[in-house]
């Protein structure tokens, strides 16, 4: 399924359940490339949420470290937020949110170009996801959670921070460079 902004991709896997549980394949790297899926994802992120009211990010990365991201929830739930930093993009500085929980099972595709983050909605939500381009410190930037020229409805007003997330500037749009 197509999000409203452009290249941004709401994956239901099958699920097989019996009376043991459940079976899916998590991902597939062919069938998720037919699905316009990047063919190498380079690494897998895992974190933990120790409360509700965690919110990670907005983060992205610079080109040519910029990456395409494959979120899911293994325990817990996320309100899980992109938002367009696409130079040229006519969706400039728009965002979209979707939960994503370990009951629905639903994947996000965040592709290069977005600024991405999440609120956790439960305690100890653990959120994994595959990334295409290799962690670099350098290229690592931030946008403060509550941007008012980006204007994102999150779950809580008084979100629970890392020292990082709390000071990332506001965001000038124009300064961005993504390639649409
Ligand atoms: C992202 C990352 C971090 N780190 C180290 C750097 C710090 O010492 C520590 C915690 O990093 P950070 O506070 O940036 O972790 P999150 O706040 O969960 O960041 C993530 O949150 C939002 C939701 C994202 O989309 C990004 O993928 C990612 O930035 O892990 C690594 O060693 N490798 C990595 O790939």
């Amino acid at each position: 399924m197509e999000g409203k902004l452009a290249g941004i991709k709401l994956i239901e896997p099958t699920v097989f359940e019996d009376a043991r549980g459940y079976f899916m394949e998590s991902y597939q790297a062919e069938r998720y490339a037919k699905n316009g899926l990047p063919k190498a994802f380079v690494q897998d992120n895992h974190s933990l949420s120790k409360e509700a009211g965690v919110i990670r990010g907005l983060h992205y990365q610079l080109h040519p470290q910029a990456q395409s991201k494959l979120v899911r929830v293994t325990a817990g739930a996320i309100y899980d937020v992109v938002v367009d930093i696409r130079t040229g993009s006519p969706t400039l500085g728009q965002w979209e949110g979707f939960e994503l929980s370990a009951e629905n099972k639903l994947q996000l595709f965040v592709p290069a170009g977005f600024a991405h983050g999440f609120c956790t909605l439960v305690s100890n939500t653990e959120v994994q996801y595959k990334v295409d381009r290799l962690y670099s410190k350098e290229h690592d930037r931030g946008i403060l959670w509550n941007d008012p020229a980006i204007g994102i409805v999150w779950p809580t007003t008084q979100p629970i921070l890392s020292e990082k997330d709390a000071r990332h500037p506001v965001l000038a749009l124009a300064e961005h460079n993504f390639k649409y």
